[in-house]
């Protein structure tokens, strides 16, 4: 066998290629994995991440290559779902995979069939509790919650603790983690990777995938970078820094934080476009936004934000006690499985569908416009497929996030809202669309822009900070750093 491999690898693969029709989504790639190491995993979007996951995990058969569990060769043909969870690889997917109409509990049944029989109920219950308390400490989940009625962000954290549960019968061992940190506040985020090192000392093993690369580097022990389907490093932590990591992925280094230059005279004069109030508001504070500025909406998630945008879309087309909006709008959603994505529609179709009253004449859409609009965008922001006409869910996770932000980037609206949009975007896309709203910005469209990420405050010129969904701190440029944000976040809890 070729590659880096050791008998006490875990798991082995090596040259495993994987196509699906034209598209070679790897190309021959060698991993290994031993226990008490954790790998970070990186690459732009679309280089093969989560289908190398997939195949890890058994519910991708490769095209080609060799797999061997714990040193024993398995033919390709052979690697299953029960293979791989009977060697203790459980995996963490990028779209979350909870039944949402079953309790958080009964979905511990679905993911370990052996909790059966009398009593499994309470078992399960009390497994998940203290997977959770020992992860995510303060978590505040009920485990008889149903999991629609759960947030993004904690729908993640029971999906992360029901992978870590050890039962009488199975133990993790390996535990694929892809974006995990991509629906959670910085907090939670920080909870999660601190209980990963915890778990990688006592000789689990953790394979990490993330955009976001200082969580790599605060928890990897190696770094394997992907490009094209392709493993181009694979490398010891100490041998990176962040620019050569960047450039590794293929991405021209930052040369700049990307902190947004003051404009020549204050954008807050003149009548808002947007004015809002949240419900539950007690004073006079109101998120306004006003045209050609970037307004930011931070805290921790699940404190309004989110609520907010919904409150501002409805208000576009619906009298509203709570907000008015003056001009078109269009909305780039987080959570793009159940808001975002047409799913049975192509790429191309779910980047144009805002856009077909300006594709149309004499009330027919134009399919030549239409085309057009499709090149433009898989142009502007590298969507990697080789034919818009492709379904959407053909795409890399984050390459269905790019088609959203094509979808009202490319439309006629004059204010963006975004809810947290960027999650799972790679760096060298989040900079290039930062670019974007820039001068979309210095053009005089408007965006009001939840975010979770505190580096991505920088991009705007005002911020609203939200606590139990109110409007806690508002902070004009110049005036904000990640410890105000944070203070303002948690003043009450700390109270
Ligand atoms: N079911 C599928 N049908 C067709 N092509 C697919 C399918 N799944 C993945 N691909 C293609 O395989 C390639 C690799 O995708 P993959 O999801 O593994 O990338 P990734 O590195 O995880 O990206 P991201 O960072 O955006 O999550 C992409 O070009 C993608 O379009």
């Amino acid at each position: 066998m070729s590659g880096p491999i050791e008998d006490v690898a875990l798991v082995a693969l090596s040259g495993v290629t994987k196509s699906f029709g034209a598209v070679r989504a790897l190309a021959g790639v060698d991993l290994a994995v031993r226990r008490g190491e954790c790998v970070g995993l990186v690459g732009h979007n679309g280089a093969g991440k989560s289908t190398l996951m997939q195949i890890l995990a058994g519910t991708r058969t490769p095209t080609d290559g060799r797999f061997a569990l714990a040193g024993k060769d398995i033919p390709i043909a052979d690697v299953s779902v029960s293979r791989a969870l009977d060697a203790g690889i459980r995996c963490v997917f990028q779209e979350l995979s909870l039944c949402p109409n079953l309790t958080a509990t009964e979905n511990v049944r679905v993911r370990h069939a052996t909790l059966s029989g009398f009593g499994w109920r309470r078992k399960a219950s009390r497994l998940l509790t203290e997977a959770l308390d020992s992860i995510f400490p303060g978590h505040g989940i009920a485990p008889a919650a149903t999991v629609g009625d759960l947030s993004l962000g904690r729908r993640q954290m029971v999906e992360i603790a029901i992978n870590f549960i050890v039962t009488d019968a199975a133990e993790p061992k390996l535990v694929i983690l892809d974006e995990p940190t991509s629906s959670l506040d910085q907090s939670v985020a920080s909870q999660l990777l601190a209980f990963a090192r915890r778990f990688v000392e006592r000789g689990g093993s953790v394979i990490l995938i993330s955009h976001i690369l200082g969580d790599i580097f605060s928890t990897a022990n190696r770094i394997v970078v992907m490009r094209d389907g392709a493993v181009v490093a694979d490398r010891p932590v100490a041998a990176f820094d962040r620019a050569g990591l960047v450039a590794a992925m293929g991405h021209v280094a930052e040369d700049r934080d990307g902190r947004r230059e003051a404009p020549a005279k204050s954008l807050r004069e003149g009548e808002p476009m947007v004015v809002a109030m949240p419900p539950r508001q007690e004073d006079e504070s109101r998120v306004a936004v006003h045209r050609g500025e970037i307004v930011g909406l931070a805290g921790l998630a699940g404190h309004g934000q989110t609520a907010l945008l919904r409150l501002v879309h409805h208000a576009v087309h619906h009298r509203s006690r709570y907000a008015t909006v003056k001009g078109r709008m269009a909305f780039v959603a987080g959570d793009r499985q159940s808001d975002g994505v047409f799913p049975l529609w192509s790429i191309g179709e779910n980047v144009t569908v805002r856009s077909l009253p300006s594709l149309s004449r004499f009330g027919l859409v134009s399919s030549r416009r239409e085309a057009a609009m499709e090149r433009e965008w898989k142009e502007t922001l590298k969507i990697r497929t080789p034919d818009m006409d492709d379904n959407i869910l053909t795409l890399s996770g984050g390459n269905q996030q790019k088609a959203l932000f094509a979808r009202a980037l490319g439309s006629d609206a004059e204010i963006i809202s975004m809810d947290d949009p960027m999650r799972g975007v790679d760096v060298g896309t989040k900079r290039e669309v930062y670019e974007r709203i820039r001068q979309e910005a210095g053009r005089g469209r408007s965006f009001l822009w939840y975010t979770t990420e505190f580096d991505e405050l920088l991009h705007c010129d005002h911020v609203y900070v939200f606590r139990e969904g109110r409007i806690v701190a508002e902070l004009g440029r110049g005036e904000f750093d990640e410890e105000k944000v944070l203070q303002a976040s948690f003043e009450e809890a700390a109270a």
